[in-house]
């Protein structure tokens, strides 16, 4: 399936609420910008005074009038409204930073908690089809994109309108025909960036992908660190990567060098312009049309206009990367989430852990995988779950947990159908220790306590004597302190199990779902783990998916899955008197660890 996108008007709409609560200060902000481009606007003209005085005093000067000085007064009262407007567009930039990223930032941070509050109410089915590290790119990069694009955007391109009009005003109170010249740059400066940008767009895709290219090699050999010098192929995983590296240079070079060039195009029309505008106003000058100031003054304006023509490419392309981003964001923020179908839940109390299965069908797309389970299972009994690799036995603990819902007949504990249960608390009622353990970035007793948060350290400890991890932990430099490294790789896969039981443990479920690990530790760590499943099962409904002889013999029933269906069930010793499937995948998979 692939990533929703939200319409860009529904873009706009979200992203106005999420701003909403910050309105106040994004308002003070645009005020802000006004008065900044204001008090910019104003300053050629001012300075144009100054210029425009001296010239007057000096002719004056020249031409010998009686009486004639240079008007330090004058100027020194020019100058000081001069200082003034420095200080206010200073001031008023400084508030305008304060407020607006204050604004943006706080609007980013809710948008990140309601994309990570979205992702818990997210059915299972959604990740299925949606990779981690795209779900990664939304909370991360997406609203990077979003940020950056607001706080450039929203000062330089609404700066920039701003500009436009105070300083095209300017100039019209200055003179009608070099205004006509001076905005000439406008169209020719528009025709340059579609030009360049209709080149650089396709250059920058091309830079995008090999910089994806390049991410995918460089994630490959870290992944396949150790199996590149087992097979001693270093050569040429340094040769890939460095013709890919060789690509990349290449692709961004040019896609930088022809979106750089937008600058110093609309620069040369800027020279033009001025070359024109001088020309003509130094007639105007002549004539006394305008004043030498007035001509210094329209001068500058040009410059002006010509900052936000030039920063139109890099903004164009930051604004593209930002309603991308902000399609992705309101995109999953539109999906549709985990629904409850009964109005009234029932929340199970003083759970028995009976579990029934009941003409359950199930199929991950339109085809059925399961079409007829049926289970009973009696309160405290232990199942194994066998069959061969594919056979549904992850599946069937999915529809458990109700990660999934089935698609006809129904599975019931103590007698309710669990579709009429809230899912947090049907789910509160087991614990899983599965194969592949999670632990987190954290202590080894947060790692444990994880299984119940309010427990005191000495329920902790007793709960890793019961899983048989306590002996371990106290090895450990800080004992229970010890920090678990992201991928808790500083411990072996049988004391991460050990660790997991521990917290099972601690939580004390009502039903558990096991999964045995298929890798072979060693006979000491081996024997601890079969201890430490047994006191977690005591006395209470587990389903473990077995690889072990012991389990499937002690189990109170077994069930054969082949192909999604149960084909066979009973005890080790009914099945295997049936001399059916299960008979053949005993003497397959487990009759040989007999005699191990
Ligand atoms: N999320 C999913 N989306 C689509 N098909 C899936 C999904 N998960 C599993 N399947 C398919 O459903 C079938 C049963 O898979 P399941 O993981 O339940 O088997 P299993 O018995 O647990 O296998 P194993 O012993 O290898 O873990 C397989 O054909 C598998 O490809």
């Amino acid at each position: 399936m692939l990533n929703r996108k939200a319409s860009t008007k529904n873009c706009i709409k979200g992203l106005l609420s999420f701003m909403r609560p910050y309105r106040t200060k994004a308002i003070i902000a645009l005020v802000m910008i006004v008065i900044t481009q204001g008090a910019f606007a104003l300053n050629p003209m001012v300075e144009g005074m100054i210029t425009s005085q001296l010239t007057e005093d000096a002719i004056a000067i020249l031409d010998q009038v009686p009486g004639a000085h240079v008007h330090f007064d004058v100027i020194f009262r020019i100058m000081m409204i001069l200082m003034g407007l420095y200080l206010l567009k200073t001031i008023s930039q400084l508030i305008t930073t304060f407020f607006l990223t204050d604004a943006i930032q706080g609007t980013m941070h809710d948008l990140r908690n309601a994309l990570q509050k979205k992702i818990q109410r997210l059915p299972v089915r959604y990740f299925d089809d949606h990779p981690f590290g795209d779900l990664l790119s939304k909370v991360t990069n997406d609203v990077d994109a979003l940020s950056n694009a607001l706080q450039q955007a929203l000062t330089r391109v609404f700066g920039g309108i701003l500009t436009f009009i105070f300083v095209i005003t300017m100039m019209l109170r200055i003179n009608i025909w070099m205004s006509v010249i001076a905005l000439l740059i406008i169209p020719f400066s528009l025709i340059i960036t579609k030009f360049v940008v209709g080149h650089s767009q396709r250059l920058f895709e091309k830079q995008q992908a090999t910089l994806g290219e390049l991410n995918g090699t460089i994630t490959e050999m870290y992944g396949g660190f150790n199996e590149i010098i087992l097979y001693g192929k270093q050569e040429d995983a340094i040769k890939r990567f460095e013709d890919v590296n060789e690509r990349m240079c290449n692709a961004s070079f040019k896609a930088q060098f022809v979106s750089s060039l937008i600058a110093p195009l609309i620069s040369l029309c800027t020279y033009l312009a001025i070359g024109g505008v001088a020309v003509l106003g130094c007639i105007f000058v002549i004539q006394g049309v305008i004043t030498v100031g007035n001509l210094q003054a329209f001068i500058r304006y040009i410059w002006q206009i010509n900052e936000p023509l030039s920063s139109i490419s890099q903004l164009s392309g930051q604004v593209q990367s930002a309603f991308a981003g902000m399609g992705r964001i309101f995109g999953m923020l539109e999906e549709e989430e985990e629904v409850l179908e009964n109005p009234n839940p029932i929340v199970l109390h003083d759970v028995k852990g009976m579990v029934k299965f009941e003409h359950v069908q199930f199929g991950y797309d339109e085809e059925l995988l399961m079409h007829d389970v049926n289970i009973d299972v009696k309160p405290g009994q232990m199942v194994a779950i066998v069959g061969p690799t594919g056979a549904g036995k992850t599946t069937l603990m999915n529809l458990l947990l109700r990660f999934y819902d089935v698609k006809g007949g129904a599975i019931k504990i103590d007698g309710v159908d669990i579709r009429d249960m809230p899912r947090e608390s049907l789910r509160s009622l087991f614990s899983l220790v599965l194969q592949d353990t999670w632990l987190f970035n954290g202590s080894v007793y947060d790692n444990i306590r994880y299984g119940r948060r309010d427990a005191r350290k000495d329920e902790v400890i007793e709960a890793a004597k019961m899983a048989n991890v306590h002996h371990f932990i106290r090895t450990l430099s800080q004992g229970y302190d010890t920090q678990l490294n992201e991928e808790a790789n500083n411990i072996s896969q049988g004391e991460k199990q050990l660790l997991t039981i521990a917290r099972a443990i601690l939580k004390d479920p009502q039903i558990l779902i096991l999964d045995e690990a298929t890798s072979s530790v060693d006979t000491r760590l081996e024997k601890m783990l079969q201890e430490a499943m047994q006191r977690v099962m005591a006395n209470r409904t587990s389903f473990v998916i077995a690889h072990r002889l012991s389990t499937i013999k002690n189990a109170d029933l077994i069930l054969v899955l082949q192909h999604g269906n149960i084909i066979e069930q009973g005890t080790h010793e009914s099945l295997l008197a049936k001399k059916g499937f299960y008979e053949k995948l005993y003497h397959s998979q487990f009759a040989n660890q007999e005699s191990a």
